[in-house]
């Protein structure tokens, strides 16, 4: 099992909590470990809504040759099918790995309340996965990046923004 009662989760966790994180924690890395010998990648993801296990996700972009396809990102899709709502609002995203910044981008985007993870982006790198690389790409300046970011601005570049906000009915996200 994994120890995940450090000082900073405590701070967080209800009392209880810590054997509820430690048994969806099992599960994703449960999953993430079934993956592997199904054509994944080695990540396993659950999100949960009051106890209740809403949705599963495993790495699948090697299989379904989607690069976005991380364990966490197919568990937020399926989530959002599984409640019919782009909002996991008050949901908790546990996965067997730190999110990458993909992941924690997706997990933002689907305003999960909190994200739980077992190993972190060290045990990812040891494993021959940039999650770490990436986080610290971010951090430095994009003229320094091997790919290139270009800004490139039009004048309607604003455009479709407008059109957005003139729409009255538009669904916020
Ligand atoms: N957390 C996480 N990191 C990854 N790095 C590459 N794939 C994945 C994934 O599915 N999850």
């Amino acid at each position: 099992m994994n120890d995940i009662d450090t000082p900073d989760a405590a701070a967080h966790a209800a009392p209880g909590q810590a054997a509820l994180d430690a048994k969806w924690l099992a599960r994703a890395i449960d999953l993430a470990t079934l993956n592997v010998s199904q054509g994944g990648g080695p990540f396993g993801a659950v999100i949960v809504r009051d106890g209740e296990l809403i949705a599963e996700g495993q790495n699948r972009v090697t299989a379904n040759l989607d690069p976005t396809a991380h364990a966490e990102v197919t568990a937020i899709r399926a989530a959002c099918q599984a409640v019919g709502d782009f909002s996991l609002a008050g949901m908790t995203l546990y996965t067997s790995c730190e999110p990458c910044p993909l992941c924690l981008s997706a997990s933002l985007w689907a305003r999960l309340a909190r994200v739980v993870f077992a190993a972190d982006r060290d045990d990812a790198a040891r494993g021959g996965f940039d999650d770490r690389e990436f986080y610290e790409l971010f951090a430095r300046d994009r003229a320094t990046w091997g790919m290139a970011v270009e800004a490139v601005r039009p004048e309607n570049a604003p455009e479709p923004f407008d059109a957005w906000l003139a729409l009255e009915a538009r669904t916020d996200y």
